[in-house]
């Protein structure tokens, strides 16, 4: 039965006639775990496409919330399946469809477990645009690679599109967290959402390649001018199924390269790592100032 707050979180008439709802990739179900009692208490939530990144993000936010018991010893609670992982914070794979699975998913774990005033964190990893490397981008609007502020979604043979309107609140609110942060440059801007790491990037290194460099730069240079700061494979289907859940959300992605400068992550492996943890102790202080920790 959907009631009250959960109610806002999902719309599907067809939620209310299941006896049970086996969430098939996270191997969780409403009959076999008890939600509210595992998910009830959820305020956070953060995603992000690496198995080992999340986990030590998973172990870094235990221990800024000096939380209980050792950090080292949180469990996986989707380890009967190797599709996603999930610390009470997981990881969604990489691209439009493996997130959009995940979401789903997701959005049914808090209907059930009967969460409420839930915010949503994707920090990721993205190639910049004009900006220094290891810039972090809060998304202001995630477009698609037209640099159309929407997301498609084919259902039953038809196209529907849906807004990818973030909660600007939450932007603005990180944006100012980041100034208390040393070594957290970070801007506001549009991020484009690519089907494709290599040609949907507009990258010359793929295994096929159709376009000139002259032409590549041209596009980037478009993207530039229409205010997209970074490009990754994620952003516009979060920030759609999130708004359309009523689910507040952000989307932090740091910039690994600068695409005017070319195509290969060719930086050491140290400098990456440092890189992607920017994300992740931008979201910690807000989650830490919400919490009142600060
Ligand atoms: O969440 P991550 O950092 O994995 O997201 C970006 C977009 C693609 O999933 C992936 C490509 O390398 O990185
Ligand atoms: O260039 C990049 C880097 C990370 N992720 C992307 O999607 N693109």
């Amino acid at each position: 039965m959907i009631t009250g707050v959960q109610k806002q979180y999902v719309n599907n008439p067809h939620l209310d006639n299941m006896e049970e709802d086996i969430l098939y990739h996270f191997n969780l179900g409403t009959k076999t775990h008890n939600l509210p009692a595992m998910f009830g208490d959820i305020k956070f939530v953060c995603v992000g496409g690496s198995a080992n990144r999340m986990r030590s993000f998973a172990q870094f936010i235990h221990q800024q919330l000096e939380l209980p018991g050792n950090a080292d010893d949180i469990r996986d609670i989707c380890e009967g399946t190797d599709r996603y992982s999930m610390y009470k914070a997981g990881p969604h794979g990489m691209g439009v469809p493996s997130i959009s699975i995940m979401l789903h998913e997701l959005i049914k774990l808090l209907y059930h477990a009967h969460c409420s005033d839930v915010m949503v964190f994707r920090i990721g990893t993205s190639g910049g645009i004009g900006l220094p490397p290891g810039t972090v981008v809060i998304t202001d609007k995630a477009v698609d690679s037209f640099f159309r502020p929407q997301f498609e979604q084919v259902v039953l043979g038809k196209v529907i599109t849906r807004s990818t309107e973030l909660d600007k609140g939450m932007a603005e609110e990180l944006l100012q967290c980041s100034t208390k942060l040393p070594n957290c440059p970070t801007v506001i801007g549009n991020t484009m959402c690519t089907h494709d790491f290599y040609e949907g990037q507009g990258r010359l290194d793929g295994a096929l390649c159709s376009f000139s460099t002259e032409e590549k730069l041209e596009y980037l240079k478009k993207a530039h001018e229409a205010g997209i700061k970074n490009i990754e494979m994620e952003s516009t289907v979060f920030a759609a199924m999130c708004r359309i859940c009523n689910l507040k959300a952000a989307v932090i992605c740091v910039t690994l390269l600068n695409r005017l400068e070319g195509d290969q992550i060719s930086t050491p492996h140290d400098v990456l790592v440092e890189y992607q943890q920017r994300p992740q102790y931008l979201v910690a202080h807000f989650i830490k100032k919400h919490l009142t920790l600060l």
